[in-house]
């Protein structure tokens, strides 16, 4: 497989000139080949309008933005020119899969290649361990995913990094042996024996849901008035827009539109770019079917990765897998930086995106759903089990 022709894209096109070192692995480790399967060349090569950036100041971008946020899958099927029959949605969902292959499918090679290094998981919670669903209070995981999780937390150190605040996430798994980072990264709980920043100033002692002394970064802490008040302000601007939900993440704040009538996403948009205005600090990204405000500070979910990977002791020989339903937008940047840090030979890096449709992105592996992600995690636990039963592993 060529690695490095953007042509193998099956439905948009990568503009990175680095597509080997970006995917952080040897070519070995696919399944296809470029003389593989062959696929209609109309959903090989015609590239997806990229949404427009919410902050930009353009009038009505955000709106563009917003309606662009989660497109119907009948919808990204026609903008790469295929009917929507189901036969035609598999064959675009396969043609993708050759630059992101299923993560389970290339379960053994994935093994292999970690083999001797100190297997690390981080996963995302909405969309990744619970179904996307309308009501964000109501995004369970089933008990099955919970235990899957728990068993692979035995043999891995796992954390769950998400864009919900810290609490709120805990209190959907309710795994206390798991690492938690809450707000994007941007609150991170962990051991106090494991902090290694405890001389920064945004490391503060704390206890956790069990009394333990533990130790919380946060980088953003000075911004906790501010966001609590833009909270309050959204609250107040979007409540009489039926189906509007404002959550307070502690050190970011988000607006969900997915349950209001689409014809008024406008108002929903125009009232957090009125809000913001006064906030020059603070920045807004979209999310599926949500508008987030967050600090302008460099930290996100890929610096919260590299943070834990260090506090963890993993430094010197990780490999890890990042499971997230968003490799998109800023995730995207801080990916490619990951791979920088692969080919210096620092840290052996996945990440695998979670998505149903065909989707650009930097990840390396794809898992269409939930129940993929249960499979995967469940093949991770029974492989290091296994090792340790066979003394292949002590
Ligand atoms: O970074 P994440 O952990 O993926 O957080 C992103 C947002 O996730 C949640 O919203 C999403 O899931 C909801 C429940 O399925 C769904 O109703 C919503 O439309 C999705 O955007 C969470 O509620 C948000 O606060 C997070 O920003």
């Amino acid at each position: 497989m060529d690695l490095n022709s953007t042509n193998a894209s099956p439905v948009l096109t990568d503009p990175s000139p680095l597509n080997e070192s970006r995917l952080g692995i040897h070519s070995s480790l696919f399944p296809y080949s470029q003389s593989g399967p062959s696929f209609s060349t109309s959903v090989l090569s015609i590239p997806r309008k990229k949404p427009p950036k919410l902050d930009d100041g353009r009038s009505n971008s955000w709106l563009e933005a917003m309606r662009s946020s989660s497109p119907p899958r009948k919808k990204i099927l026609k903008e790469v020119n295929i009917d929507v029959s189901s036969d035609d949605a598999d064959v675009a969902y396969l043609s993708w899969m050759i630059k992101y292959p299923s993560a389970l499918n290339c379960f053994p090679q994935i093994m292999r290649q970690a083999r001797n290094k100190q297997i690390v998981i981080f996963l995302d919670y909405d969309g990744t361990l619970s179904p996307i669903v309308d009501d964000p209070d109501r995004a369970f995981m089933s008990n099955e995913m919970r235990s899957a999780v728990s068993n692979v937390a035995k043999y891995f150190p796992t954390a769950i990094i998400s864009g919900r605040s810290r609490d709120k996430v805990y209190e959907l798994v309710g795994l206390p042996e798991l690492y938690y980072a809450g707000s994007h990264g941007m609150d991170i709980m962990l051991p106090v024996e494991n902090t290694l920043a405890t001389d920064d100033a945004n490391c503060i002692k704390a206890t956790d849901q069990q009394g333990k002394e533990v130790n919380l970064f946060q980088p953003a802490r000075k911004f906790l008035s501010m966001i609590d008040e833009v909270f309050r302000t959204l609250v107040e601007k979007t409540k009489d827009i039926k189906g509007a939900k404002v959550e307070n993440h502690k050190f970011c704040t988000c607006v969900h539109y997915r349950n209001v009538d689409q014809k008024n996403w406008s108002v929903v948009g125009e009232y957090v770019v009125d809000v913001l205005k006064g906030y020059p600090r603070l920045r807004l990204t979209h999310g599926r079917k949500v508008l987030e405000v967050r600090p302008e500070i460099d930290w996100d979910k890929g610096k919260a990765v590299e943070f834990l990977l260090e506090s963890l002791g993993t430094y010197v020989a990780p490999s890890y897998f990042h499971v997230e339903i968003d490799w998109t937008k800023e995730k995207q940047i801080r990916a490619l930086a990951y791979q920088i840090h692969v080919l210096r030979g620092k840290y052996n890096g996945y990440g695998i995106l979670v998505s149903t449709i065909p989707k650009e992105s930097k990840a390396c592996f794809s898992l269409k759903d939930t129940s993929q992600v249960k499979k995967f995690l469940e093949s991770l636990a029974k492989t290091r089990e296994v090792e340790e039963d066979t003394g292949e592993r002590s």
